[in-house]
């Protein structure tokens, strides 16, 4: 079945407090943006990319291509004030039945495993999240305070998040609601059920300044040390 993936990349970038959105940050080299295209293209160089911009930054990403001759094939659409509706505006571009994945333009260092292990799990179960393990110990606050809950009960989610494009496609059909988080949970709340895939703990969501650091020592793990 004909793969896609929809990368969304139509935030503001407000917790990296930098004026330029954190997904056109040069960072090792070239706009993270561009790292992460790079990595769903070489994992099969048939996926159909659809990428999200804002409006006001088409411009900008045009001449980012030409400085970079990034020549990578992609259909652009516009964002939207919440991711929710970043990617309602990419599915509208996936014309044929395929498996569609979304995934956020600012996690460079998806895995070609983590991507096999979503596209592969989908196709056998209908839909497939990349989840970790919780590494530091949780707590869930309430009335009570707060108060520690089975760690092996939780898991860490990441993207690409993988579905049957037409029942993705009926799940954003539904009224936005808060806790609408990424794709799963407005998949879910349609009344599908979500399978779980490995993912790999590398791949981080650039958020802040810092994960551009760890990001960086990530994808160059020979770099010396800086305790050195
Ligand atoms: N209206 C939005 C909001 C987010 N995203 C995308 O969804 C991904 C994950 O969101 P996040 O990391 O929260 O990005 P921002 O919304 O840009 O960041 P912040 O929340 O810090 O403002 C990012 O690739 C982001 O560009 C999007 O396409 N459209
Ligand atoms: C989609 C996501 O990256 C999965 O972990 C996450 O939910 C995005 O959250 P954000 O608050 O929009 O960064």
């Amino acid at each position: 079945m004909k793969k896609s993936v929809i990368v969304v990349a139509g935030g503001s970038g407000s917790r990296m407090q930098s004026d330029l959105p954190k997904q056109f940050i040069k960072w090792c080299g070239k706009p993270i943006l561009m790292h992460t295209i790079q990595q769903l293209v070489e994992f099969d160089r048939h996926m159909e990319i659809i990428l999200v911009l804002p409006k006001n930054q088409v411009e900008l990403w045009d001449e980012l291509c030409e400085a970079y001759n990034f020549t990578v094939e992609h259909t652009l659409t516009y964002g939207g004030a919440t991711r929710f509706e970043s990617v309602k505006n990419g599915l509208e571009k996936v014309s044929e039945d395929c498996l569609v994945g979304v995934h956020d333009g600012v996690r460079p260092l998806v895995s070609a495993q983590t991507l096999k292990n979503c596209f592969d799990t989908a196709a056998k179960y209908g839909s497939a999240i990349p989840v970790i393990d919780a590494i530091e110990s949780i707590r869930e606050l309430g009335d009570f305070g707060s108060r520690a809950v089975a760690r092996a009960n939780y898991k860490m989610v990441q993207t690409p998040q993988v579905f049957f494009s037409s029942k993705l496609k009926e799940a954003y059909h539904q009224t936005y609601r808060d806790f609408f988080t990424d794709d799963a949970s407005v998949y879910e709340a349609a009344g599908n059920t979500v399978s779980l895939a490995k993912g790999n703990r590398e791949n981080i969501k650039i958020t802040t300044p810092m994960d551009l650091l760890v990001g960086e020592a990530l994808k160059h793990p020979s770099l010396p040390s800086r305790r050195e």
